[in-house]
């Protein structure tokens, strides 16, 4: 784990999910910083999706526990934030509603709200879109309220699936400079999934690498180069080079 961590805010511990009598995710065990930035990254089914249903409960578990803050996560006392492969807005509210929904929720302070609406809205590029509604914006754009809600509300935990999956990829860089801004700012916790092994260089602290199924973690990278990244950088080849042969299961 990178030096400036100091301490742990989720713990997986002995995490095991089977349907009916298939063994998904076998045994798995790991921890997340307070604030770090964590990829995962595997092959095609092993089970990432399940793994972040699993983190927010949306599933139940067969075996082991998640904690946060040192409790057992409960969706009913920590805030666990999921930003999905397709934009997820509410038609019915403007673009500056739907960012400020999370902080309603949670009956922020008015002033702590509109504050962290307005800051949020710069970082991701919606100051000028603030009125519009879901329908009048392009899908990239949704996606961006998507994450600017889920930072706005200060969730303990952000789960993100392939949230660039269906971008094309110079929309995706420009994306992923707007999140790694947002979540120096911020400061929260992020565990991000995605099939990109280059994706997932430039934007963690630290890659798992998961194995095929049953599931378990086959190998860490901690990714300890500096931002901005640069995809040419010898260093930042070498290690995507590393997360390659480490993934390849063909
Ligand atoms: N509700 C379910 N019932 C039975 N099997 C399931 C269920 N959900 C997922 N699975 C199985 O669990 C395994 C892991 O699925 P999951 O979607 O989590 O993988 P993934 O790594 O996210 O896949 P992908 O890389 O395609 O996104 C797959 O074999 C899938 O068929």
């Amino acid at each position: 784990m990178p030096g400036s961590i100091k301490k742990a805010k989720v713990v997986v511990s002995n995490l095991t999910k089977q349907f009916g009598e298939l063994l998904v995710l076998d045994n798995i065990n790991f921890n997340v910083g307070e604030g770090e930035f964590l990829c995962i990254v595997g092959p095609t089914g092993c089970g990432k999706t399940t793994f972040l249903n699993l983190l927010s409960k949306l599933i139940p578990f067969t075996k082991g526990n998640i904690y946060i803050d040192n409790e057992i996560a409960d969706p009913k006392r920590h805030n666990i934030s999921f930003v999905f492969q397709e934009p997820s807005c509410m038609p019915w509210r403007t673009v500056r509603q739907n960012i400020a929904y999370g902080m309603e929720v949670k009956k922020f302070p008015q002033k702590e709200m509109e504050e962290r609406l307005e800051k949020t809205m710069k970082l991701v590029g919606l100051t000028d879109c603030a009125d519009l509604y879901p329908n009048q914006i392009s899908s990239s754009m949704e996606q961006r309220v998507a994450i600017a809600r889920a930072f706005a509300a200060k969730p303990d935990l952000l789960l993100m699936d392939e949230p660039y999956g269906q971008l094309d990829v110079k929309l995706r860089y420009y994306l992923e400079d707007e999140l790694i801004s947002i979540w120096q700012e911020f400061k929260t916790t992020v565990i991000f999934v995605t099939h990109n092994i280059e994706e997932a260089v430039y934007l963690a602290e630290r890659v798992l690498i998961l194995s095929s199924k049953p599931t378990t973690i086959k190998a860490e990278i901690n990714v300890d180069l500096p931002r901005p990244r640069n995809f040419l950088d010898p260093k930042f080849v070498e290690i995507r080079k590393e997360v390659t042969d480490l993934i390849r299961w063909w």
